[in-house]
C-alpha cells in the first residue's frame, strides 16, 4: 500500500500527541472527544504515518476487529510497529470494542480459522456476546475512572453494539475498572467486566466516544501523560 503522508502542519511537537488507528469504525467520535480535550489527535492509517506522527498515545476505535485485521494486512509493518509501541516503548494505548478484542491474549468466537491480533491483556473476551447489532443497548455503569487520582467510581453511559464481554481477567495485576450484572435469556444473572487498565493499556467494551461525557477520554490522556518520558 502507498503511504500517505502526512503534512508537516499537522504535527505540533510541543503538545500531547493521541493517534487514532483509521482503518475502519468509529475513529472520528474519538478524534473529535480527544481535540475538545485540548490534545492534538490525528487519524492514522499506516504504519509510514504513526512513525512519522510518532504518537504519545493510541486509540484503537470500535467496528470490527476482522476487517481491522484484514485491511491491516496491507501493510504487513503495522501491527508489529503497533506491537512494539504498545508493548516495547510503553506507549499509552486505549482499545474501544473491537479495539479491546485486539489488545486481549484469549478470544473466544474469532473469525473461523483465527484472526490477528495485536494481544498483551491477559483475559478472555468473547466476541458478540450479546447478539447481533439488533440486541446493542444501553445502560448505566459503575466505573472506576472518577476523581483526581481516578480512584472514585463514577456513574457512566454504556453504550454496547455487537459488544463482546471480558469474562475473566487471567492476570491479577490488571485492574478492573467496571461491571455490570448482566440477566441471561434464561433470567439468571452474570458479571461482566467492561473495562481494565494494567500498565500503559486501557480497554472497554462499550463505547464512550460515542456519549457527551468526556471523562473516560479525560482519563485515556492523563494516562498518556503519566507514561510519557
Ligand atoms: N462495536 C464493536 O467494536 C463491535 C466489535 C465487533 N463485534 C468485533 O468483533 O470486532
Amino acid at each position: 500500500m502507498e503511504p500517505i503522508i502526512l503534512s508537516d502542519n499537522v504535527i505540533d511537537n510541543k503538545s500531547l500527541r493521541i493517534g487514532v488507528l483509521a482503518l475502519q469504525g468509529g475513529f472520528i467520535e474519538h478524534v473529535n472527544m480527544i481535540r475538545s480535550l485540548g490534545a492534538q489527535c490525528q487519524e492514522l492509517r499506516s504504519s509510514a504515518q504513526i512513525k512519522q506522527y510518532k504518537p504519545h498515545g493510541l486509540i484503537l476505535p470500535g467496528g470490527e476487529s476482522t476487517a481491522m485485521a484484514i485491511i491491516a494486512s496491507n501493510d504487513p509493518e503495522l501491527f508489529p510497529l503497533i506491537k512494539d509501541l504498545v508493548h516495547k516503548e510503553g506507549v499509552s494505548v486505549y482499545g474501544t470494542c473491537a479495539g479491546c478484542i485486539m489488545l486481549s491474549d484469549n478470544v473466544e468466537k474469532q473469525k473461523q480459522g483465527g484472526q490477528t491480533l495485536i494481544g498483551g491483556l491477559d483475559l478472555t473476551i468473547s466476541r458478540n456476546y450479546f447478539g447481533r447489532q439488533i440486541n446493542s443497548f444501553e445502560t448505566v455503569l459503575k466505573l472506576k475512572i472518577g476523581g483526581e487520582d481516578h480512584g472514585e467510581v463514577v456513574d457512566f453511559p454504556g453504550i454496547f453494539i455487537r459488544a463482546p464481554a471480558i469474562l475473566s481477567v487471567n492476570n491479577p495485576e490488571i485492574k478492573i475498572l467496571g461491571e455490570f450484572q448482566h440477566v441471561k435469556k434464561d433470567k439468571t444473572t452474570e458479571t461482566i467486566i467492561t473495562g481494565v487498565s494494567y500498565k500503559n493499556m486501557v480497554t472497554t467494551v462499550f463505547h464512550p466516544e460515542l456519549t457527551n461525557d468526556n471523562r473516560f477520554h479525560k482519563y485515556f490522556i492523563d494516562i498518556v501523560k503519566r507514561n510519557v518520558k
